[in-house]
């Protein structure tokens, strides 16, 4: 990959990333933004260009890097000192169960969340990518695809309206140019943003309109799988021709929610509002005495699908929260044994 030189500024440098560097940080090292995170290490952009920068295991394992991150390389050194913080940061479940969080794109400013004016859309799904985006703390906006192919659009436009109060929808059809260039508010110069979404609702279409040549995402980039499934080796982050920036990384595509409380209630704020109307403080909603909530559903004002899909979000939300202090639990609890054991060997030892 070829990239020509861009300031700090072009890169999406911030003055609160400053702020956190002292002196000694510049004298140690100079910023640089992840493109891409490979196993041998990290691909880089800074002002001197374009570099690979060794990845020390200590700083993988704690906390670990993601694409649009920002880090200090050492000076000479070709390697990567410390990860800036995070102005927000959009992280995955990892799979197999464990609720550890994978870091998967970081120092996004919007998060189009894609589907399309047909089967595909649907609230609940739509609903979880958004608490998604707030918990990340990312800006989320709706893009409805094939707008083309139905007379419709408006109607999912205004049903995508619902879903969130202030949120941005926008209908486009994918294919043409003129009409993606709607999301430009939201790509000016550096800005980064990325896609999620469905299989098949247009997440590369629009992408590559936005890169232009810049990203060929779907070459050489994609591997089989023991499975049979696509998986990606590389993560990549391009530069569009207006100077905002695109993340496209596999684990997009395999995003879980584990969102806490407070960013389900910013996209379910209507039914908290309710909640708050109910005859109990500690109301369930569930056939209790005087449920606002309840008497909304009956009534029509509240959708039952928006309620049961915001029940089911805090569940899983309250399950993957349980797993992972069981898991630090867990790990406390072992760290303790090999302390222990480190201990009777020594003793054993020392006789
Ligand atoms: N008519 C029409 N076709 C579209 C539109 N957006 C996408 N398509 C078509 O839908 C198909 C799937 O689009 P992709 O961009 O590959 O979808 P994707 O979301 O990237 O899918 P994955 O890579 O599997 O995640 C392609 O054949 C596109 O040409 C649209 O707005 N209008
Ligand atoms: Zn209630």
């Amino acid at each position: 990959m070829s990239f020509q030189t861009f300031s700090l500024h072009q890169l999406g440098w911030q003055a609160e990333y400053a702020r956190l560097l002292t002196l000694a940080d510049f004298d140690a090292g100079y910023p640089a933004r992840v493109m891409a995170v490979h196993r041998s290490g990290l691909a880089v952009l800074s002002s001197r260009g374009a570099m690979a920068v060794a990845l020390p295991h200590a700083l993988a394992e704690s906390g670990g890097v993601a694409v649009g991150d920002w880090v200090l390389v050492e000076h000479e050194a070709d390697r990567a000192l410390r990860v800036l913080d995070r102005r927000s940061l959009l992280s995955r479940v990892a799979a197999g169960g464990d609720h550890r969080r994978q870091p998967i794109a970081a120092n996004l400013d919007a998060l189009f969340v894609v589907s399309s004016c047909n089967d595909d859309f649907n609230p609940s799904r739509l609903e979880r990518y958004l608490a998604l985006a707030l918990d990340a703390g990312v800006l989320p906006v709706v893009v409805l695809t094939k707008a083309d192919l139905g007379e419709d659009a408006a109607d999912y436009v205004a049903a995508a309206e619902q879903l969130m109060p202030g949120l941005s929808v926008l209908a486009v059809n994918a294919l043409d140019e003129a009409s993606v260039s709607q999301l430009g508010p939201w790509l000016t110069p550096g800005k980064t943003v990325a896609f999620v979404g469905s299989s098949g609702v247009g997440k590369s279409t629009l992408a590559n309109h936005l890169t232009g040549a810049a990203m060929q995402r779907t070459a050489g980039i994609r591997e089989d799988d023991a499975r049979g499934r696509h998986t990606t080796t590389a993560r990549e982050m391009f530069p569009t021709p207006g100077g905002a920036w695109v993340i496209d990384t596999p684990g997009m595509r395999e995003l879980r929610v584990a969102v806490g409380e407070a960013e389900l209630g910013a996209v379910f704020d209507d039914i908290d509002a309710l909640a708050t109307q109910c005859r109990f403080g500690d109301c369930r909603h569930e056939g209790d005495a005087g449920c606002a909530v309840e008497a909304a559903v009956a009534d029509g004002a509240l959708d039952a699908r928006r309620l049961s899909n915001y029940r089911k979000l805090q569940r899983e939300s309250a399950h993957a929260q349980r797993s992972l202090r069981e898991q630090h639990e867990h790990s406390r609890q072992f760290n303790a044994v090999v302390t222990q054991a480190m201990r009777v060997k020594k003793e054993k030892l020392g006789r």
